[in-house]
């Protein structure tokens, strides 16, 4: 039987041998949620990097850019790091560059060693899962957390991918334990479940809080993002 375990947090990665595993990077609030949002909205390709140099270099040679840190967008770029900032129609077809304080950072770790790279949000859970269950590798679900200590909403993320393929895969370590306990205590309502969790009430003190109840909305989208090279495209 295949395995899924679950990464608590970019900074335990190492502990974990991925030469036979697709790795799953869930950045809830909010890099994976935008990069699931754009793929579906038409956007053609996402090519994640982990700083804001690399960013600009990309934006020079023509690509749409996004770049955030502490939530807030950097001077100079062309996006922020808010789901509905990829609802737009001149985004169609174009290419973006995108580093986030968590989550592009998460990819890059994870695209050092794994079999392959896949993009996973509550919006997109149910077409992420019918996915990895055709797939012959193990699953290791890397949740971002914020600058390496583990997060409630990734941690609810991984526990509902688990929930949904524990039928198919052998879900053998306490971390995944975990966070599918977590999740099945809380799935009646994830908004009350991270009410207070920290990244909440960063967003709510910038008055962003919209954010947060479109990011916790489950298969809004049936899109699964797959990492091709440095780049990220809808997988067909
Ligand atoms: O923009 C976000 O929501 C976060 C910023 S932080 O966690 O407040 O620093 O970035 P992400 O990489 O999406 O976690
Ligand atoms: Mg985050």
């Amino acid at each position: 039987m295949k395995h899924l375990d679950v990464c608590l947090t970019p900074d335990l990665l190492h502990l974990h041998k991925l030469d036979n595993s697709i790795v799953v990077v869930a950045d809830i609030f909010r890099a994976t949620s935008c990069m699931v949002t754009g793929l579906a909205y038409g956007v053609k390709s996402i090519t994640p990097v982990a700083t804001i140099e690399e960013c600009k270099l990309l934006q020079d040679r023509g690509f749409i850019a996004a770049a955030e840190r502490d939530a807030h967008k950097v001077e100079g770029f062309d996006l922020d790091n808010s789901p509905f900032s990829y609802m737009n129609e001149r985004l169609i077809g174009s290419e973006i560059a995108m580093t986030t304080t968590n989550g592009t950072l998460s990819i890059a770790k994870a695209r050092a060693s794994a079999v392959k790279v896949m993009v996973g949000a509550f919006l997109n859970l149910g077409a992420l899962a019918n996915h990895l269950r055709s797939e012959q590798y193990d699953v290791l679900v890397l949740c971002a957390g914020w600058k390496g200590r583990p997060n409630l909403e990734d941690t609810l993320f991984a526990g509902a991918l688990a929930e949904a393929l524990k039928d198919q895969f052998m879900l053998r370590e306490d971390g995944t334990l975990m966070a599918q306990r977590l999740y099945n205590q809380s799935r009646e309502n994830l908004l009350s479940a991270v009410s207070n969790s920290s990244h909440v009430r960063r967003l709510q003190r910038l008055g962003i809080s919209k954010d947060i109840a479109y990011c916790l909305q489950t298969d809004l989208y049936d899109v699964v993002p797959v990492l091709r090279g440095t780049t990220l495209v809808a997988m067909n």
